[in-house]
């Protein structure tokens, strides 16, 4: 049996950066995947969704050209068929680029089921991918389990009626009315792509606010956003049940206070669990809480020789954190002098029609530790004045009276997440806001707002 140095379940976003600093570093390293190569980002997530979320705003583009002086008649459809394929095409080209990086890292490929045998044995067996698979043996000294994470359907009646993100990307058809349950990232992301292609669609919520978690300003503000974009909110529903229509000609959604709405598609974007299913963990007795692995930010698990990156750790569940968590696990093990990274200050986005973007503490999570002076501005950005478009640009500013130190910057509107990745690097650094005073503007831009406002609107003491 072939013993390696390291081997990676998983060749998603954390599972591939993973292994190719581990050959970098002179590492052998072997990896396998089941699904699909790329993982869940280049596969069902980040890729596709961005590619969604592009083809969704040049319908508006189309929309708002008139205004602008062009001749162009908004079409009637959106072709989702055309659009698929497009996409597809891009994310086999995705698929070939990360086997052949890394292949030429000098990594071995096993394509197919892997789960552990023991503490350094892994067994990789046939799957979708590769269902003729041989049934083969790796031994390694140390094991990383990249397997990130699957949709969570919720658990009610008629359940397998609805589809999740997953199946989305890749429906025959676009659905014209469609239900959205949870508005959280995927949630609040794909009301906005399918209302964007022309479809009806209605936001299911358990709380008076979108995106739990968020700022309490920023959810306010897309709240409003969310009708703006034709959007039919529903704050404060619990769906009890779906019923099939007409043989799967539709579905019927109904709510705990007993309506009913029938829609062609309803979509649950209730969370996501780890992906653990007969991954072995129990046999070698793998610490797990919760439905995921228990490992630090260091991947250590309770197991010397196993380690645990990604979304399946369940902690910040992004592709930028599954990467970073990877690089840093590799030269940990094979070069300690490595790079790293600061996870306090962590940038997100969620890409709704009009963008999210937040890096560091929101108000709320602030004011436990912190007197606060608090910077905010609405305005109607320059792009929007002609074609007349609805829909207000939030900028806000989170900042700490006795430091003066930036805490949170906080957008809502175009470039959101261009802008904020950009001011992430200030607020990492610990800026103060007067050296963000101090930056001249640059003009005329949506980002100009961060260095030119000069009055806190509001001060808030610490809680
Ligand atoms: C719809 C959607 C949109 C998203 N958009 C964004 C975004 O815009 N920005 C962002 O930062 N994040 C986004 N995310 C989150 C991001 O995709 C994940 O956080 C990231 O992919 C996690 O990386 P990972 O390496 O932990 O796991 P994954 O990328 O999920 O990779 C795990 C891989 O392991 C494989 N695998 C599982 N079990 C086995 C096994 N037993 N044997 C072999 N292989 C196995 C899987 O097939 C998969 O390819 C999105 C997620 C979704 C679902
Ligand atoms: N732009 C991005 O970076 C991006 C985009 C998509 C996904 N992601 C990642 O993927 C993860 C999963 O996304 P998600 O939107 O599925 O999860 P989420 O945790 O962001 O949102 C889940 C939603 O489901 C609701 N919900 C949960 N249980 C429910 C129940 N029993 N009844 C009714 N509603 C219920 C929650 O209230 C919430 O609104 C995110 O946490 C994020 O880390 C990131």
């Amino acid at each position: 049996m072939q013993e390696l140095d390291l081997f990676v379940i998983g060749a998603g976003s954390g599972g591939v950066r993973c292994a190719r600093i581990a050959a970098q570093n002179g590492a052998r390293v072997g990896i396998a995947e089941r699904r699909h190569w790329g993982g869940t980002c280049v596969n069902l997530g980040c890729v596709p969704k961005k590619l969604m979320v592009y083809a969704a705003e040049t319908g508006r583009m189309i929309e708002d050209a008139p205004a602008f002086g062009w001749d162009v008649q908004r079409p009637e459809t959106f072709d989702w068929y055309s659009f698929l394929a497009a996409k597809d095409r891009e994310i086999e080209r995705l698929n070939g680029i990360y086997i052949s990086m890394l292949e030429k890292a000098g990594i071995t490929l096993y394509t197919g089921d892997a789960r552990l045998i023991d503490a350094h044995t892994i067994e990789i067996g046939p799957s979708v991918l590769a269902p003729d698979a041989p049934v083969q043996r790796v031994r390694a000294k140390k094991i990383v389990l990249a397997t990130g994470s699957t949709p969570i359907r919720l658990d009610i009646p008629g359940a397998e009626l609805a589809i999740t993100s997953d199946e989305l990307f890749h429906l025959p058809e676009r659905p014209q009315r469609v239900a959205i349950i949870g508005s959280g990232y995927i949630g609040v992301e794909f009301a906005g792509i399918l209302a964007g292609m022309g479809s009806q669609v209605d936001l299911f919520y358990r709380q008076t606010l979108p995106l739990r978690g968020f700022d309490g300003e920023v959810r306010a503000h897309l709240k409003e956003l969310i009708d703006l974009y034709g959007i039919t909110q529903h704050p404060g529903t619990s769906p009890v049940r779906l019923e099939d229509v007409g043989g799967g000609k539709a579905v019927r959604l109904v709510l705990d206070d007993g309506t009913a709405y029938e829609v062609d598609a309803v979509i649950m974007a209730t969370g996501r669990r780890a992906a653990i299913d007969k991954l072995g963990l129990d046999s070698v007795g793998v610490v797990m809480e919760k439905g995921h692995v228990v490992a630090g930010i260091d991947g250590r698990t309770n197991i010397p020789s196993i380690y645990a990156i990604g979304d399946i750790r369940d902690e910040y569940n992004l592709t930028p954190t599954a990467i970073a968590e990877g690089h840093m696990l590799a030269e940990q093990l094979f070069n300690p002098q490595g790079r790293t990274w600061s996870f306090e200050t962590l940038p997100k986005a969620v890409f709704f029609s009009s963008p999210i973007g937040v890096v560091g503490l929101s108000e709320e999570e602030a004011a436990q530790k912190h007197d606060l002076a608090i910077y905010t501005s609405t305005f109607t950005p320059m792009r929007q004045i002609l074609p007349k478009r609805a829909g207000k640009v939030l900028m806000k500013l989170v900042v700490d009276r006795q430091s003066d130190i930036v805490l949170g910057a906080h957008m809502v509107g175009p470039d959101a997440p261009e802008i904020i990745q950009m001011l992430a690097i200030a607020v990492t650094a610990k800026l103060t806001k007067k050296q963000l005073d101090q930056t001249i503007a640059l003009h005329p831009s949506t980002a100009e707002e961060f260095v030119t406002m000069r009055t806190p609107t509001r001060m808030v003491d610490k809680q």
